[in-house]
């Protein structure tokens, strides 16, 4: 059984015709257990469409995703329960709720489904060095602070994977290397095999492998180069 993320030979298109755009071309990667890579490259070359199919949301048009040696393929509703269950989602530091305070953000993922072995959220709250505002809303809380409280929500189900979309778009050097340093303590101690994908050229020397994105193919990439 294969551990972490693998992705054997995955396409994507979109269209059909003479329009048909090749999201994802014939795209292989393993990423193991505690590996933080970063995705990078130009607009339209197919970043989004890796973390869809990475995490479910968009069944590929041929090739196999495993999350943790579960394969994606199954009905609609398994793939949910793999979502729900074994995948982390971290967006830009904007995408929590407005009346929620951080622990109901991080409760929310245990409301909608049974979850086989939560972590606690005020405990992960702390963790992630959120302990002490707990109880406020994300209009009290600096970027990186939100930031903080989107990754403990995305931690609250003990994800195998963590799909991570732009990062550090709001926040300045010193609080994206914070949360980069978060992001990359959490995947190391949790065993977790977590994707960034990002425009940012400092998150790379936090990761492990960089991988250029164009015209749906990915490479391996430079540190520096990219
Ligand atoms: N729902 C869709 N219908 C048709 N084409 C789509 C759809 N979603 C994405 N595409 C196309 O697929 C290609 C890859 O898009 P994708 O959003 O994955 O790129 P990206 O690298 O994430 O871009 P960005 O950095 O701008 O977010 C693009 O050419 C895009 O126009």
């Amino acid at each position: 059984m294969s551990t972490g993320l693998l992705l054997e030979e995955v396409t994507l298109r979109y269209g059909d015709g003479e329009e048909v755009t090749s999201a994802l071309d014939d795209v292989s990667l393993h990423v193991g257990q505690g590996e933080v890579i970063a995705v990078v490259g130009p607009s339209g070359a197919g970043k989004s469409s890796l973390l869809a199919v990475a995490g479910g949301l968009t069944v590929p048009d041929s090739g196999r995703v495993l999350v943790g040696g579960i394969d994606l393929a199954g009905r609609e509703r398994d793939r949910a329960r793999v979502r729900r269950e074994r995948i982390g989602y971290v967006f830009q530091s904007n995408n929590l709720i407005p009346a929620l305070t951080a622990a109901d953000q991080v409760r929310l993922p245990l409301t909608f489904g049974r979850v086989p072995n939560p972590r606690d959220p005020r405990e992960l709250l702390a963790e992630v060095g959120m302990g002490h505002k707990a109880d406020r809303r994300p209009h009290q809380l600096s970027g990186g602070e939100r930031q903080r409280v989107g990754i403990a929500r995305a931690l609250v189900t003990r994800p195998s994977v963590l799909l991570v979309d732009e990062p550090t778009a709001a926040l300045d050097r010193r609080r994206s290397n914070e949360v980069l340093e978060l992001l990359v303590g959490e995947t190391r101690a949790h065993g977790m095999a977590t994707v960034v994908v990002t425009h940012d050229h400092d998150v790379l020397r936090h990761c492990d492998r960089v991988f250029e994105m164009v015209d749906g193919r990915l490479t391996a990439g430079e540190r520096t180069a990219v």
